[in-house]
């Protein structure tokens, strides 16, 4: 009798694959940096806590936002931006820990993006019900680095369309320790997060958490 009920299929790391030209999903990458990436999110939303931004038309949004780096990335009346100073604690966001840097990095190099300098890193923590519209990433100096999207906690479905707002989206399922990378060709593709369900998750409770690499300055 074959006893065997983990088949070396089953028990294969996933890979990377190529989801569009120049975007790529690394399953699971992050899973064993989680313990050090929560403790690196506590340490920053203490001083820097997470907050309800309000976008330029007035609205507030659902996913909840915080920042370290040198950069953090901002909204409210007068349009979204990057800037080194919390309008809320009105100090310097908190340095990017070490631990985050070389992740993102080591993500983007998985991806083919080397050099991968990120000099901000947002935190978003989506509520069950919280969500983030189609949108592009475009208030970076320029487009020549990728971003590289950490996802932790409760899973999500990810929207990826193209480079137009109406085009077609594929969606995709992403789980805790779940990495996305996209550049080159994919860079201003629109993408977004459908609401998050219910759930609880062992590290993150009642949350998913996205940590958002980004080349900003
Ligand atoms: O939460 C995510 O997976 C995506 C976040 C995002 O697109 C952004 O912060 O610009
Ligand atoms: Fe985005």
């Amino acid at each position: 009798m074959n006893l065997d009920l983990f088949s070396a299929e089953d028990t294969a790391p996933p890979t990377p694959y190529e989801i569009a030209p120049g975007a790529w999903a690394l399953p699971g990458i992050a899973s064993t940096h989680a313990d050090a990436l929560w403790a690196g999110i506590h340490k920053v939303i203490q001083s820097h806590p997470l907050r309800h931004l309000v976008t330029p038309g007035g609205s507030r949004m659902s996913v909840a936002m915080s920042n370290c780096g040198d950069l953090g990335w901002v909204s409210d009346e007068a349009g979204y931006r990057y800037q080194g100073t919390d309008p809320l604690t009105q100090t310097p966001w908190p340095a990017m820990p070490e631990g985050f840097r070389e992740m993102a990095i080591s993500a983007a190099e998985q991806a083919g993006y080397p050099a991968f300098e990120p000099d901000a890193c947002l935190i978003n923590r989506y509520a069950p019900g919280a969500r983030m519209t189609l949108h592009q990433d475009k208030n970076e100096r320029d487009y020549s680095a990728p971003i590289v999207s950490v996802s932790l906690g409760l899973p999500a479905v990810f929207e990826l369309g193209g480079l137009e707002r109406g085009d077609k989206v594929q969606r995709l399922s992403l789980q805790h320790g779940d990495v996305l990378v996209w550049g080159g060709p994919a860079r201003l593709r629109f993408h977004g997060v459908r609401a998050v369900d219910p759930g609880q998750h062992l590290l993150t409770g009642a949350h998913r958490f996205n940590l958002t690499f980004r080349k900003a300055a």
